[in-house]
């Protein structure tokens, strides 16, 4: 798969405003962003809804938008929001979704592959909204795709259902499919993902494995702020930068050491314990929150370079 300068405008709006990227064969790749950063836009020319604004876009190297019935056929696409019968049992919906399948796989395989077999004869109307989602997935799967587009595949699902779900995504990438899938989750992406691109406001504002998107981001040192000194009193690190939030300080430090020192040579001259103090590497979520607060999606961001 493969986006190159991709735009896409609704009316005056860009909602994608030029991305590239590729993903290869076999590969899970996951596309964060805040909400309206234009995930589900990008998907959506890649699935063959639209066509780009400007740019191009190559599914298993055809066109989506003019190629459409010969790239559907080799793709599996979960939707945000799947509309069923819910008067249908969750087996004679999916039956009826082989009717529009020219080589679907059989019902019983499907729904065990998603962990539904026990419902097969509940209605629609019953399951749970965790069960919706996997019977969404059972549709996406049913013609054994060698692309599966999955829009938020978990939103909604307590942690036990999106474990699962995580491994049923696992599973199918072992067996080969190619997997582009958008969250909300960061864990879901560090969980899942070989690499992975922030989107904000149209834009990619870093892309690459996780270590390289996180690479560059430091340590984080935290410890509650101690009894009787206030911000303004903490002490400058090299290479780092301060802030409390919720009582909390927090510093990011390109280099540890250093910066360790130099808090336990304050505390000495204070006098004050850090107790409860912290040392960990960079988040996706930290780096997430970063790019999102500052706006920083640039055009500049090519595939590899990791954030920044
Ligand atoms: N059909 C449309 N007509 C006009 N504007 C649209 C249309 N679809 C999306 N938009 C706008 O384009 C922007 C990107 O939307 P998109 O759904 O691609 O974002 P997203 O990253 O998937 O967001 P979310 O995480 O909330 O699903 C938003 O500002 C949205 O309001």
């Amino acid at each position: 798969m493969e986006v190159r300068d991709l735009h896409r405008r609704y009316g005056d709006y860009e909602a994608v405003r030029g991305v590239s990227f590729t993903v290869a064969r076999g590969e899970l790749f996951a596309l964060l962003g805040t909400n309206g950063a234009g995930k589900t836009t990008t998907l959506e020319v890649l699935e063959g809804y639209g066509p780009p604004s400007s740019g191009t876009v190559r599914v298993f190297g055809l066109d989506p938008y003019a190629q459409g019935p010969e790239v559907r056929r080799r793709t599996g696409v979960m939707l945000q929001e799947g509309g069923f019968f819910k008067e249908l049992t969750v087996a004679e919906t999916v039956d009826s979704w082989r009717g529009f399948l020219t080589a679907p796989r059989p019902t019983a395989e499907v729904l065990a592959q998603v962990g539904l077999t026990e419902r097969a004869g509940t209605r629609v109307a019953q399951l749970s909204g965790g069960e919706r989602r996997r019977l969404d997935l059972a549709l996406a799967v049913l013609n054994a795709p060698d692309l599966l587009f999955l829009d938020e595949p978990t939103t909604g699902m307590d942690p036990e259902a999106r474990r699962t779900t995580w491994r049923i995504v696992k599973e199918l990438q072992a067996s080969g499919t190619t997997v582009l899938l958008t969250t909300h989750y960061l864990e879901e992406a560090q969980q899942l993902a070989d690499r992975v691109a922030i989107m904000d406001k149209g834009r990619l504002a870093a892309v690459g494995t996780v270590e390289e998107v996180l690479s560059g981001h430091g340590t984080r040192i935290t410890f509650p702020l101690p009894k009787g000194v206030s911000e303004a009193q903490l002490p400058q690190v090299t290479g780092g930068s301060a802030s409390v939030t919720d009582g909390v300080a927090v510093y990011t430090a390109a280099r540890t050491a250093p910066a360790l020192a130099a808090l336990h040579a304050w505390a000495a001259e204070w006098s004050v314990e850090l107790d409860g103090i912290e040392v960990r590497s960079a988040s996706l979520e930290d780096v997430f929150l970063e790019l999102a607060h500052d706006g920083r999606g640039t055009d500049a961001a090519h595939e590899g370079a990791g954030a920044r």
